[in-house]
């Protein structure tokens, strides 16, 4: 258990700060005393998050809706987070992934993937670190990744690129920026029960990642992991406000997994090669491959 008021007066922007576990950071940073600038495509999302918070914290939330694959939006997004005052923490949160038999993937359906995953968080970085240099301020840069940066996990493959260059992302700012006092950290997530997991990774509901979608049929899923269960939003939430905070000061330029050690048993991904033509189909039908 964090000490209370933590991070209490830290500006904290979480981009997809408006769902899933991104939503999860948001609610524990407040708990703890954050300010929050919170972002993702969508401003009706991001302005229920926020009157959630509010409500349940008393939290400051500014809201910046933006697509981070656009650079020109993602630099005035922190334009407006900053004349509200400077930031203190930048969380790449946002990505996007959907499974896809690879030799499938056309050039756009990459780019949906590494778009936002990998161009969207390098431009909020680059935007974040440029302040905090010129105005010789430290930072964190917390990135949400993934434990395919170990594994490799086949039918996500822009997924587990975008998430290793980030990971390479992580460790070379660490050096470069840890002078500066800037660190760099990251969390490799196991399988979470978000809505968008859910959809993104198992289009048919109770196949390949079952465990990722609440409600579906689970048994395969949780027996490939050795604590025999899935993540819980709020655990991730625990060790992200633990990594931002100062009590990490000496953590730089590592990433931390959070999947119960299933990755040391399976990326995840393995069902999938048993899938035929027929399972591919009916993924594609329902939007996964
Ligand atoms: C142990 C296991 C642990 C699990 C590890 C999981 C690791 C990572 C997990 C996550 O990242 S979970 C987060 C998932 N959340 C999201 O993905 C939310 C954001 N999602 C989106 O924005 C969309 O779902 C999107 C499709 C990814 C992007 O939409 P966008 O509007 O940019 O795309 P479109 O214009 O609709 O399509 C562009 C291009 O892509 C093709 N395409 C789109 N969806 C699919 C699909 N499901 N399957 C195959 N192809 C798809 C689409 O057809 C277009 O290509 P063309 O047809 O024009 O060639
Ligand atoms: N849940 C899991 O099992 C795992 C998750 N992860 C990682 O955790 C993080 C959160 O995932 P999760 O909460 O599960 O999924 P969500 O789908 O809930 O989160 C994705 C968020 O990103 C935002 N987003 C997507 N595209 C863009 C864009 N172009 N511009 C701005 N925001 C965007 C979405 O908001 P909007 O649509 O409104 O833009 C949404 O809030 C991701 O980085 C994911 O890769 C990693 C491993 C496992």
């Amino acid at each position: 258990m964090l000490q209370d008021g933590l991070l209490r007066g830290r500006r904290i922007l979480i981009t997809g700060g408006g769902t899933g576990l991104g939503l999860a950071m948001a609610d524990r940073f407040a708990a703890l005393g954050a300010q929050l600038v919170l972002s993702g495509r969508r401003a009706e999302v991001l302005a229920a998050a926020r009157d959630g918070l509010v409500a349940r914290h008393g939290a400051s939330v500014q809201t910046l809706p933006c697509d981070v694959r656009d650079a020109a939006a993602v630099e005035a997004m922190f334009d407006a987070a900053w004349q509200q005052g400077p930031l203190d923490v930048l969380v790449n949160n946002a990505a996007a992934t959907f499974i896809a038999q690879t030799e499938r993937l056309s050039a756009r359906a990459a780019d949906a993937i590494l778009g936002p995953t990998l161009h969207g968080a390098l431009y909020c970085t680059l935007q974040a670190g440029r302040r905090w240099l010129d105005s010789g301020r430290p930072g964190v840069v917390l990135s949400i990744l993934s434990t395919s940066t170990r594994t490799g996990r086949a039918f996500t493959v822009p997924s587990a690129m975008a998430k290793s260059a980030l990971l390479a992302m992580t460790r070379s700012l660490a050096v470069e920026w840890g002078p500066q006092g800037i660190r760099s950290v990251a969390i490799a997530p196991g399988p979470f029960p978000t809505a968008g997991a859910g959809q993104a990774l198992d289009p048919t509901a109770g196949r390949a990642f079952a465990d990722a979608a609440p409600g579906a049929g689970a048994a395969a899923a949780y027996a490939a992991n050795p604590l025999g269960r899935v993540g819980r939003p709020p655990e991730l939430a625990e060790l992200a406000a633990f990594l931002v905070s100062d009590s990490a000061a000496y953590i730089n330029g590592e990433m931390v997994a959070i999947d119960g050690g299933q990755h040391l048993r399976t990326s995840g991904a393995e069902d999938l090669l048993a899938w035929g033509p027929d399972d591919w189909a009916r993924a594609r039908a329902g939007r996964g491959g």
